[in-house]
């Protein structure tokens, strides 16, 4: 799915109108079937845009468009459609606390359910081997009857990256999908999300904190502050002296240099075991 922004201003979605405008005259095009990371502060606008690009939150000014369409123009038929074909992961996924894991993975392809069979899903899940298999690409296979409570942070953190996986969308919004992963298994859920929507041809958009593992698994980086785009790059442009002044009143958020261009893109490297 191609995403453009024109000239597109937007409140943040708890802002109840006294505030500024959370990003402001930004325009920005995404092919269909790229994979683009945002980085930027606290505060710069990531997940405000995530938010337009879901049709969650109409912009204030401006336009933003799905293949060309303004979704605020459609009827709602129309709309639900449309939002039914993509996928917005929150940071933190919205899991019943007394749901089996199972059930919050299919949760992903509910919309594209009929409704007779969504609801059985709900109480008896109706593709119990596509929900494994999700989970295994997550290593938490394990878990697939656990009940979502008995979960840690990391746990479930990836278990609604196994349901946006499942979901299959045309695009797929991801805001902060490491926040509660040790660095291996956010190398590993990064590989999982790049390579599902690569081999479905799906557009990929995520806000990252991680400035390093941005620039070295995405091939395109977006840096917002202040509600405007600092940069748009292929990753491997991306200079430290951008990065610091994209950084420049938070530079205690930029985690780790740039790396070298040569890291960039590469798979990361095999563990090696050693038997003794
Ligand atoms: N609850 C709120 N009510 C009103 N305005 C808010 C609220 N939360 C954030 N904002 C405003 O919206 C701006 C953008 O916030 P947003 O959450 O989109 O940024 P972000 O880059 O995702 O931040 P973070 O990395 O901390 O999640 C903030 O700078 C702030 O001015």
């Amino acid at each position: 799915m191609k995403l453009e922004l024109k000239q597109c201003s937007a409140r943040h979605p708890a802002d109840n109108g006294q505030g500024r405008a959370a990003i402001t005259s930004l325009s920005l095009c995404i092919e269909s079937g790229e994979q683009v990371a945002i980085i930027g502060p606290s505060g710069a606008g990531k997940t405000t845009l995530l938010q337009v690009l879901a049709c969650a939150l109409r912009p204030s000014g401006g336009e933003v468009l799905f293949n060309g369409v303004s979704p605020w123009t459609l009827r709602k038929g129309a709309l639900t459609r449309l939002r039914q074909s993509l996928f917005l992961a929150p940071q933190v996924p919205p899991l019943p606390p007394r749901q089996r894991v199972v059930t919050s993975v299919l949760a992903g392809a509910l919309p594209k359910m009929g409704l007779f069979r969504s609801l059985r899903s709900l109480f008896y899940p109706v593709d119990i081997p596509a929900a494994d298999e999700a989970l295994t690409r997550f290593d938490l296979s394990e878990k697939l009857f656990e009940r979502v409570d008995r979960l840690s942070g990391g746990e479930r953190q990836r278990v609604g990256l196994a349901r946006a996986v499942l979901a299959k969308s045309e695009l797929l919004l991801v805001d902060e999908p490491l926040s509660a992963l040790d660095p291996t298994r956010a190398e590993q859920a990064l590989t999982v999300l790049l390579d599902s929507c690569k081999t479905s041809d799906a557009t990929l958009v995520s806000t990252l904190h991680h400035v390093e593992m941005a620039l070295r698994f995405f091939p395109r980086v977006i840096g917002l502050r202040d509600g405007e785009v600092y940069f748009d790059l292929p990753a491997a442009d991306i200079t430290e002296a951008m990065l610091q002044g994209l950084y420049e009143q938070h530079l205690d958020e930029l985690t780790g240099p740039a790396p070298e261009p040569a890291q960039i893109l590469e798979k990361p490297a095999p563990v090696v075991m050693t038997c003794r």
